[in-house]
Order: C-alpha cells, then sequence, then structure tokens
C-alpha cells in the first residue's frame, strides 16, 4: 500500500543514516558505511540481503579514500583507552564530589573545604611572598623570596595557557562560586591549585630548613589542597593528577633558571636597602 511504502522508504532512509555515522571496524572497502545499490525490499516491505553484483559507486568513491580519512573512522586502540579512561574520571569525579554543594553527602564539609581552597589560591601566595619580599632584610631570604615570587608568576601563566589550549569544561556539579577567578578559569584542565600545591611543596621542602613534623604537614597540606578540588566538585581527578605533575615539574624549571644576583643584578637591585 502507499503507507507501506512510504513506511518503508523512510527505514530505509534511517538505516542508510545509522550505517553511515557508525564508525567502521573493518578496513575500508568490505564496509562503507552506506548500504549497497543492490539492497531491496521484498513486497512485504522486509530488507532484502544485497544481491551478488559489483561494487556500487558509492562504496567504489569510499574505497578510493585516502589512507588518512579512512584512519579518522577506524577508533584506534589508544582512542578506545583513551574514552574509557575520562569515562571513569567523569564517572569517579561525580561519586567523590562529596561536597559539590549544600546537599551533597558530606555538605557541611564544604566551609572547611573552603577554606582549604584559599588556603591554595594564587592570591594570598602572591601577596604573602610579595609581603615577605619587601621585609626581609637578608639577601638570603630575598633570594628565596623573589624566586618563590617568579615560580608562582610563572605557574599561573602555564596553567592560564594549557587551560585557554585545553579548554576542558568544569564538571556540570560544580558551583561556580570560588574566591577571585580569572578569564580562563571557566576551564579545568590542570586544577591551578594542584599544580601550586605541588610547587609550593617542592620549593618549601627545599629552601626552607624545617623540622620533620613540618615537613610532614607541608605535604599533607599539598595532598589535602589536591583531594578537596575533586570533593569540591570543581575538578576531575585527571585534572588534579595532571596538576600535581606539572607542578612538580614546573618546580626543576625554577630551580633549572634560578634567579640570583648574579644572573639578575636589576632584580635584585629593586629590593636591597
Ligand atoms: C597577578 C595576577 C594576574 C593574579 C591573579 C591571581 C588569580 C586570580 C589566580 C587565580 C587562582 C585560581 C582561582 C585558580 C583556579 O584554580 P583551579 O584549581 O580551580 O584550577
Amino acid at each position: 500500500t502507499q503507507a507501506g511504502c512510504t513506511r518503508t522508504r523512510c527505514s530505509l532512509r534511517a538505516h542508510a543514516r545509522r550505517r553511515a555515522h557508525r564508525p567502521m571496524l573493518t578496513t575500508p572497502g568490505t564496509s562503507t558505511g552506506i548500504p549497497p545499490a543492490s539492497c531491496g525490499t521484498d513486497p512485504s516491505g522486509h530488507l532484502q540481503p544485497p544481491l551478488a553484483s559489483p561494487i556500487s559507486k558509492a562504496s567504489a568513491a569510499a574505497a578510493a579514500l585516502p589512507e588518512e580519512d579512512c584512519m579518522k573512522l577506524n577508533p584506534s586502540f589508544l582512542g578506545i583507552a583513551l574514552s574509557s579512561l575520562l569515562a571513569i574520571d567523569l564517572w569517579a569525579s561525580k561519586r567523590l564530589g562529596v561536597c559539590a554543594g549544600e546537599d551533597s553527602a558530606w555538605g557541611s564539609a564544604r566551609p572547611l573545604m573552603k577554606v582549604v581552597e584559599v588556603s591554595g589560591h594564587g592570591i594570598p601566595w602572591l601577596l604573602g611572598t610579595f609581603y615577605g619580599l619587601c621585609q626581609s632584610d637578608s639577601s638570603a631570604a630575598r633570594e628565596v623570596l623573589l624566586n618563590l615570587l617568579f615560580a608562582l608568576l610563572l605557574d599561573l601563566v602555564l596553567v592560564a595557557l594549557v587551560k585557554g589550549l585545553v579548554k576542558r569544561r568544569r564538571p556540570t556539579h560544580n558551583k561556580m562560586d570560588m574566591f577571585v577567578t580569572i578569564s580562563v578559569d571557566k576551564y579545568s584542565f590542570p586544577s591551578g591549585h594542584a599544580t601550586r600545591a605541588a610547587l609550593v611543596c617542592r620549593f618549601v621542602l627545599r629552601h626552607l630548613v624545617l623540622a620533620v613534623p613540618l615537613r610532614v604537614l607541608v605535604v599533607l597540606w599539598a595532598l589535602i589542597v589536591s583531594v578537596s578540588r575533586v570533593m569540591l566538585g570543581r575538578h576531575n581527578m585527571t585534572d588534579v593528577l595532571f596538576g600535581l605533575v606539572l607542578g612538580y615539574a614546573l618546580y626543576s624549571v625554577v630551580e633549572y633558571c634560578w634567579l640570583s644576583p648574579l644572573s639578575a643584578p636589576a632584580l635584585f637591585a629593586l629590593w636591597s636597602h
């Protein structure tokens, strides 16, 4: 009937669309994602298997695609592994976001987590270091503080660059109620708090003479700041893990470019009394 024919044509078109959008898992040419022209329907409207006929124009065109185009359609092992990792990351991060809101499982701990958040924020660290630099009267202290200031600024620039390049959105369960942010802070990869925590932790352990309990406290602080980013729902786990690695590596760069009265006399002249 007329209605039956229309339904059959629609279902054929839908079938062709589904196949055309399905990523190819087989070698190009054997499955083109386009139904062969010889496919048809029987009088009752059911799809018939393809007839043994020459390759249709469409499949011949697909078979002639350059290798790179076919590669794009074939999900590689690495692609599948990455998508699976990201899916696990999103799922686990959402489950760990127990302080993401007042009504979350650990919502009552949210104010405390926000104090931890401020302790790893860029502004207190920049202002504190700058203040220390202006107050210090020993050249050794000035050298350490000037390098800490340089490290903190380098960290801000690097994180802003990576955030702007990667443009990964913050988790959907995050409430954007953070203490002072800049434009790129709408993005979450990598976590600026985690990079700063790792960087400051390595810096302090290397340049401050501290008793063992205090050294342990510094490491604990860096870990708590990092974990709190996921608990507050600000970040996914991969943002924080990458941030820690980046901050750790950044310290090596700071150490390599260490500013001294010999290498940067003009900078030190600014703060010599
Ligand atoms: C000198 C200058 C440009 C200071 C800007 C300090 C500032 C507003 C830093 C932003 C710190 C922040 C909110 C980072 C975001 O951390 P995530 O862990 O959420 O990535």
